[in-house]
């Protein structure tokens, strides 16, 4: 019997459902872009200030996975306010074009909009893709942009977790920087993907262990590096037992220093790693005005801050901070079984998921019908690399059963 192609139903999702911004569009592209099936999204960053719509570093991904999923596009364009991205069902939308280019991506912005957005956008549909050979993905624009994971995070946290959860080794290089802050920048990273070959099994971040060291990494302009240093020192040293419990030899605290070659960049990021092998980070890129003259509160402002949050993050006892709890969702839902991510407690309460995870977490239910549990529960579909989740295969058996049978139906009467 000739495969067929059921035509399905478009999935409509409002863009101004809960955080309302870009992460419901990255999230809805790459579970479309996976499953193939078709959505619509209107009032795209509708909560968003400025009119809402696709921003240039939104607009470059949809443009991506479409070209890389053989999908119809509509309405795609700057500030667009609904599109519909329709994936093709057939042969031709099995083809991850990428291979015919040697497995060489290459993803160019002209402003700094954030590398690592994209990257989050574009990676669980190369990592799913069911290709065998490793692809090599180099994207220009910013390494370091506000209200989005650093180059730093990406490389300390997130692909050290990802690694933890059974994703193959994620390789990453940053040739350059490319800021938001002071004069903006271009820069550019390569991520090496070796994509899965079988499912993602479920994973278990349960235990998150106690705290073995603790890494700052310092980009700022060279004549404060004395100063950050300093003011570390001190600072982690009067709240030492709260990183390490009473016997704080059984930690260590380490320290780098990156000139940022401008004199309004500032960044710090805390990375905590614990026995168990996870990773906690908190940062902050100064994003406050800087007056010549005027920059000695800027070292204890951000010390201060980022070592509070940080703290915040180990306090709770969860096995991942805030940012990582919203990166995860989609690996949960794609996992073969029921994976479980504990974000531990404050008081009495559970720690909630943010809304940027709540609203990855409505995205993936609208889309391939997962739900998340309180305790950060979530049975996957078990999707099958280059292919459909089980429960999808059954599903479009089903259709193409109950087709045959119309036609059988038809050619009797
Ligand atoms: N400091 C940070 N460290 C790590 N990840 C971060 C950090 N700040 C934000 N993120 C992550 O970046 C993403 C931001 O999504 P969001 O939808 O707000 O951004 P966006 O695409 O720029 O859209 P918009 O302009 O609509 O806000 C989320 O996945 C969030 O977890």
């Amino acid at each position: 019997m000739a495969p067929k192609s059921t035509p399905r139903a478009v999935i409509h999702l409002e863009g101004t459902t809960l955080e309302g911004g870009g992460q419901l569009v990255r999230i809805a592209l790459g579970l479309s872009s996976l499953t193939k099936k078709p959505i619509n999204i209107t009032n795209i960053r509708g909560k968003r200030s400025g009119g809402g719509g696709l921003k240039a570093q939104h607009l470059t991904s949809v443009q991506w996975l479409g070209q890389a999923c053989n999908a119809g596009l509509s309405g795609v364009g700057l500030k667009s306010k609904e599109i519909t991205f329709t994936p093709k069902q057939d042969e031709q939308g099995k083809t991850f074009n990428v291979e015919e280019q040697g497995g060489q991506v290459r993803i160019t912005q002209s402003t700094p909009g954030s590398i690592n957005l994209i990257f989050q956008a574009i990676l669980p549909y190369i990592l799913f893709s069911g290709t065998a050979s490793p692809i090599c993905v180099r994207i220009v624009g910013g390494t370091n942009v506000s209200n989005s994971p650093s180059y730093e995070y990406i490389h300390e946290v997130l692909v050290p977790m990802l690694a933890l959860i059974g994703v193959p080794p994620i390789e990453a290089e940053v040739h350059s920087r490319g800021w938001s802050q002071g004069s903006t920048s271009l820069g550019n990273i390569t991520y090496t993907i070796q994509p899965l070959q079988t499912k993602l099994p479920a994973f278990q971040l349960e235990q998150r262990g106690s705290i073995t060291h603790v890494k700052a990494i310092i980009i700022a302009p060279r004549d404060m590096e004395q100063s950050f240093r300093g003011e570390l020192d001190v600072m982690f040293e009067k709240r030492e037992s709260r990183f390490f419990g009473a016997n704080t030899t059984a930690g260590d605290f380490d320290i780098t220093f990156e000139d940022s070659h401008h004199e309004k960049r500032y960044y710090l990021l805390l990375v905590a790693t614990t026995s168990t092998g996870i990773k906690l980070g908190r940062d902050w890129l100064y994003n406050q005005a800087i007056r010549p003259g005027k920059t000695e509160r800027i070292v204890p402002t951000m010390v201060k801050k980022v070592l509070d949050d940080i703290l915040a993050e180990i306090e709770h006892g969860g096995c991942v901070d805030e940012y990582m709890r919203d990166q995860l969702v989609i690996f949960q839902a794609l996992a073969d079984g029921k994976s479980h991510v504990s974000s531990g407690r404050r008081g009495d309460e559970l720690v909630h998921p943010s809304l940027h995870a709540k609203t990855a977490m409505w995205v993936a239910k609208e889309i391939i019908g997962v739900n998340f549990d309180e305790e950060g529960g979530c049975k996957g579909v078990g999707f099958r690399p280059g292919g459909q989740a089980k429960e999808e295969e059954k599903e479009a058996d089903l259709e193409d059963l109950a087709s045959d049978l119309k036609v059988l139906d038809v050619s009797s009467s």
